[in-house]
């Protein structure tokens, strides 16, 4: 018998062994999940025919207290039962992908170590059958080759040596095939991943991580992780299945799925990474974007203005001379000068804006202006404003509560003494008495209530504020053009997205936050798209976490950034511990489209990308509308007819999108993304570019219209990020021929 086939039948053994035991522990799981249902009814049951319905005793509140903690535990038996079922029949259909034999130094044995997403372990016998992929030594098979190998393990690292690595596919249980991959985890079983359709939703990885990838996903010696990967890297998917591993580790640390908090770019996002976690066995973490904080924090105070129409705004205006003012605004408003001058702002408004005055009730003194304002900056444990503010008026109403019995009834005699109140004595005299409580609050109030919707007023209109507080800072050329169309806006009653993350500075420094303070870990990605008082205000809220932080500078588009970005977020972050890592190699494109979006940005040396190789990316121009359409509605049938599940057309703008769709829905079955779309759908969609950010499809149709549409470095940007979305197959239609844009591959002259 050849080795292969002895092998194979080694392995076939193995494998019905771990499904047998695994069916074994099915059955078992199954009697009791039964059994914990059975006994949550028989508790609920009991419950409502033994328990009082209505508590009109102490006892009687005892015993219901004792129903619902039993019924609290039941119910948690029965969640817990029936995740660890779940587990267990995921599994047997594969109950691992991996395995490796590992000779540990000091022991004599060679063990086999199979890789899966789950531990499972004989509970009678100790013998682990399949270990999870976050396990410390699972960390051995993603990162080293043949020969010597260590892991870290609660008592320092253990070294050995690999003497085989391999790879398997199984599938219902059986052996499909498997293979031997001396060097890393082989390239095969990679293509044979990235050549598949793109999905609606993102998909785990967890069979072909790569070393570097691995590197990112098991830190835990670092509060702070930095991550620069080009597009196509696996930052998002890295980012999911570094939280599966923190919440794995965090079995003793106690991290909890609702105490991770992931900051994405918008709901459709959201939705498309949703399922990751779940394959991975573990529950959905908190998901938020910076509007929907923006929303809740601030109240739905000042409309509804999105990311998505500011985008939208700045796209289309940047032709026009209020383009470049309103990117200098957003430059301006989103950056760390910006937020020193609103720390300054605070500082003043509190030394010298708040009229603090004498206060007497009923002619009796009570505190002069100086004592209160002395209070009030004698704030040793920097208690937020309002809430120190709020301090002094209790201090002052409790001094007041005393005279008012003395002032009720002084003015009962009065009421006594005066016509026309003879038959209701009390209640006019203690009418007239909350009268004037409620004036003498109101008076107090005229310097205990702070609004930071106010102070943000105060700077932009009061003139020469701005300059005074800005003294060392520079300030933009433009910066009276900021502020005049600031107030502009003010006055009209609208606020800009870019004021947005300065409101809710303002508000959060003001009022204090206890919003997401139980969040311990934060993850960011596509943090190129945040300004630092952006990062300000995620550290104000989440004041206690560690963040992993995944950004690309390349696909920055509304403002202009380098890598010094991430120092300054390091900087506004401050965590103790971080480490900046990167990301070189695509994984998403095939090699062609990767040298082809990376020619856009004039990228002379060129990223790595994974050699999976494809049809060269095609630019096509032609000289009328009509003709291009007539061509997309061409390619959107080819691709679909070959077989690819998602196909997207994807304009500029928004504006640009719904245009084209109402021309080419007439022709084909085809859906418009809109800002308010919650989730993608499989076929074919026209979408902005700004919205398939993160996103990605089997085939991307580019509807470039004029060259001039994409002159500018941030509009090459958006080609770029349009461009990079595309798995298997890239075309690109302009309007006539795109001279400056120096594309390579231009086809059909006319
Ligand atoms: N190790 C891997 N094994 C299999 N697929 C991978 C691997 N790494 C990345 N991919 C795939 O590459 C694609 C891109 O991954 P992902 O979206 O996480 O990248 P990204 O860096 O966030 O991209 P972008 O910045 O362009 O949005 C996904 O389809 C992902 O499944």
């Amino acid at each position: 018998m050849d080795s292969y086939r002895q092998n194979y039948q080694e392995e076939a053994i193995y494998l019905r062994e771990t499904v047998n035991y695994l069916s074994n522990v099915l059955g078992m799981e199954q009697n009791e999940l039964a059994a914990s249902k059975k006994n949550l009814i028989d508790v609920r049951k009991e419950m409502w025919e033994s328990a009082v319905h209505v508590v009109t005793e102490y006892e009687d509140f005892w015993d219901m207290q004792q129903y619902l903690t039993e019924v609290t535990v039941q119910t948690a038996n029965v969640s817990s039962d029936s995740k660890r079922l779940k587990k267990y029949q995921k599994m047997i259909n594969s109950p691992y992908f991996g395995r490796f034999d590992f000779s540990e130094e000091g022991f004599q044995e060679k063990e086999k170590i199979y890789i899966g997403l789950h531990n499972l372990v004989d509970k009678d016998t100790q013998k682990v059958y399949v270990y999870d992929w976050r396990a410390p030594i699972a960390s051995i098979f993603y990162r080293f080759e043949l020969g010597t190998a260590e892991y870290e393990t609660p008592v320092g690292m253990s070294r050995g040596k690999v003497s085989l690595k391999r790879q398997y596919k199984i599938k219902n249980s059986k052996l499909k095939y498997f293979f031997d991959c001396s060097v890393r985890i082989t390239d095969e079983m990679l293509q044979e991943v990235l050549s598949q359709n793109a999905s609606v939703k993102m998909r785990n990885i967890v069979e072909t991580i790569q070393k570097e990838q691995d590197v990112i996903i098991r830190d835990r010696d670092n509060e702070l992780l930095i991550v620069q990967g080009v597009a196509g890297s696996g930052k998002t998917s890295i980012a999911l299945h570094r939280i599966a591993f923190l919440l794995y580790e965090g079995l003793n640390s106690n991290l909890h799925a609702h105490q991770v908090m992931v900051v994405s770019p918008h709901s459709i996002f959201t939705n498309y990474i949703e399922s990751v976690l779940p394959e991975l066995g573990e529950e959905n973490v908190e998901q938020t974007t910076f509007d929907s904080i923006t929303e809740e924090i601030l109240n739905h105070r000042f409309g509804t203005d999105t990311r998505e129409n500011n985008l939208e705004t700045l796209i289309q205006s940047r032709v026009h001379n209020e383009g470049s003012i309103k990117k200098e605004s957003i430059n301006f408003k989103g950056s760390m000068d910006f937020k020193r001058i609103l720390d300054r702002l605070l500082w003043y408004y509190a030394h010298h804006l708040i009229e603090f005055e004498d206060v007497y009730y009923n002619g009796i003194f009570l505190n002069t202006r100086q004592q209160l304002k002395n209070r009030f900056l004698k704030n040793d444990i920097g208690i937020p404003m309002a809430k120190q503010l709020k301090k002094i008026e209790t201090m002052l109403l409790d001094k007041v509560h005393p005279l008012q019995r003395q002032r009720l009834n002084r003015l009962e005699k009065i009421v006594e003494r005066s016509e026309g109140h003879e038959f209701e004595i009390k209640s006019y005299s203690r009418w007239l008495s909350i009268k004037q409580a409620g004036n003498f609050l109101r008076q107090i109030q005229r310097f205990t209530k702070v609004d930071y919707w106010d102070l943000y007023k105060t700077l932009f209109t009061t003139p020469g504020l701005m300059t005074k507080l800005a003294k060392e800072i520079q300030l933009p050329e433009t910066i009276e053009s900021i502020i005049s169309m600031t107030v502009q806006e003010l006055q009209k009653g609208q606020v800009s997205y870019e004021d947005y993350p300065a409101l809710l500075y303002l508000n959060l420094k003001v009022n204090g936050s206890d919003w997401f303070s139980g969040i311990k870990q934060v993850v960011i990605d596509e943090a190129q798209d945040y300004s630092l008082i952006q990062y300000e205000v995620f550290k104000l809220l989440f004041k206690n976490a560690n963040y992993t932080v995944l950004g690309d500078i390349q696909q920055t588009i509304e403002k202009e950034a380098d890598e010094s970005l991430y120092e300054d977020i390091a900087a506004v972050l401050a965590k103790q511990t971080m480490v900046q890592l990167r990301l070189n190699k695509g994984y998403r494109s095939t090699y062609e489209i990767n040298r082809f979006t990376q020619g856009l940005l004039g990228i002379s040396r060129l990223n790595d990308s994974f050699e999976r190789h494809g049809k060269e990316p095609k630019v096509i121009y032609e000289n009328s509308i009509v003709k291009i359409d007539r061509g997309i509605i061409q390619s959107v049938s080819d691709f679909l007819e070959f077989g690819y599940e998602s196909v997207a057309v994807i304009c500029k703008t928004q504006e640009e999108a719904f245009q084209l769709h109402s021309r080419l829905s007439k022709s084909i079955p085809i859906t418009l993304i809109k800002p308010q779309t919650k989730a993608i759908v499989k076929g074919a969609l026209v979408i902005p570019s700004y919205m398939a950010k993160g996103l990605e499809f089997d085939a991307v149709i580019v509807y470039g219209g004029e060259e001039s549409n994409y002159s500018s470095l941030m509009d090459k940007k958006l080609l770029y990020i349009a461009c990079s979305r595309a798995l298997h197959q890239l075309v690109v239609y302009f309007l006539n021929y795109p001279e400056k844009l120096n594309l390579k591959n231009t086809q059909k002259p006319f």
